[in-house]
């Protein structure tokens, strides 16, 4: 079982138009509403392919209640608990290009026993659990040491912890040494204070991390695909998206897949091909959907144990 723990979930309005110009209006051509926050997306995922998992979400205000009831409709398993302030409402502008700007809220205030029962929470499931998840960003009020807690919180349970969030709150998770992380390039970038161009800096800067402990790195690469690299491995997988609509959650759904895999016993360069897969197919599917077993059909993906290291990024 996989729990993952989304300090600052989200209601996710997606809204299709032509083009986007500043300052006029405009009238969507289609729009949707998806639970979102990133663990939300990884365990939406997961049970999209009837993975075992519970989402831990703080829920309060009217939009605490829709989001318990999308949750519900996309056969989620949650634990929830009550907040006092709303849950934040995110919104995607999608143009026909794929295209994606995103609007996201900073999220309600949560106090401290809101904090320590949402951490409570996510502990009572470590038990029974192969991997807990601690994704996105934190709300005001949650301190950047969040999931460094839970990384050491969780280490006598037995659980794996992997973590995906940015900026100081993975900044201090990094330094408690988590399983696994899977940031995406700009943020590895950000974590190891370099550029990033070409796979030999995505793979030297992922280095650096699991020198300092880390067992896993999984950098998502956008239209490059994913190059996850341990102290055995250094595995690069790529698949082409044919009509991308939304790229919102794919790295989630990436990171589910990884996870699952690893969880069944598959080798890293098999969890990387199906965490691809499982990318590859979000960028096809509007909103912030999360892609069925049929989805992933017809996406070939293609798996190197050693990558040609002078790839450039973004050609
Ligand atoms: N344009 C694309 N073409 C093909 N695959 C893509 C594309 N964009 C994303 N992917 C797939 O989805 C995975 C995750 O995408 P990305 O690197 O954008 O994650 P991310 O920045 O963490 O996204 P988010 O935070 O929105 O979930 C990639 O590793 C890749 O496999
Ligand atoms: O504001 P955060 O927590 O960084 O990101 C939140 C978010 O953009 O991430 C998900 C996609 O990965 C969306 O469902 C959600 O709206």
């Amino acid at each position: 079982m996989i729990v993952t723990v989304t300090p600052n979930p989200s209601i996710d309005r997606a809204v299709m138009i032509d083009v986007l110009r500043r300052g006029e209006v405009h009238r969507s051509t289609a729009n949707r509403v998806d639970p979102g926050g990133k663990g939300v997306n990884v365990s939406r995922a997961l049970a999209a392919q009837g993975a075992e998992s519970v989402a831990v979400v703080p829920i309060g205000g009217p939009e605490g209640h829709l989001l318990e009831e999308l949750l519900d409709t996309d056969g989620v398993t949650r634990r929830s608990v009550p907040v006092l302030g709303a849950v934040r409402m995110n919104i995607s502008i999608l143009e026909p290009d794929g295209t994606t700007t995103k609007l996201n809220e900073p999220g309600p205030t949560l106090d401290e026993n809101e904090v320590a029962a949402l951490l409570d929470a996510t502990l009572d499931l470590a038990a029974g659990a192969e991997w807990i998840v601690g994704c996105g960003s934190l709300p005001p009020g949650v301190p950047a040491d969040f999931y460094a807690s839970l990384v050491v919180a969780a280490r006598d349970s037995g659980a794996r912890v992997a973590i995906d969030s940015s900026g100081p709150s993975m900044a201090a998770a990094i330094g408690a040494r988590p399983h696994l992380i899977k940031p995406n390039a700009e943020e590895l970038a950000e974590l190891v204070g370099a550029d990033l161009t070409t796979l030999q800096d995505v793979r030297d800067a992922a280095m650096t991390l699991v020198d300092a402990g880390i067992g896993i790195v999984a950098v998502s690469l956008g239209q490059d695909g994913a190059l996850l690299v341990s102290r055995e491995d250094t595995v690069h997988a790529h698949a082409t998206a044919s009509t991308p609509v939304s790229t919102v959650g794919a790295g989630d759904c990436m990171l589910a897949g990884l996870l699952h895999s690893l969880t069944t016993g598959l080798s890293a360069s098999a969890a990387l091909a199906v965490a691809v897969r499982w990318g590859t197919a979000a960028v096809a599917l509007p909103g912030s959907g999360v892609p069925t077993p049929e989805d992933l059909r017809d996406i070939d993906v293609t798996v190197d144990t050693s990558p040609s290291l002078t790839y450039r990024l973004g050609h």
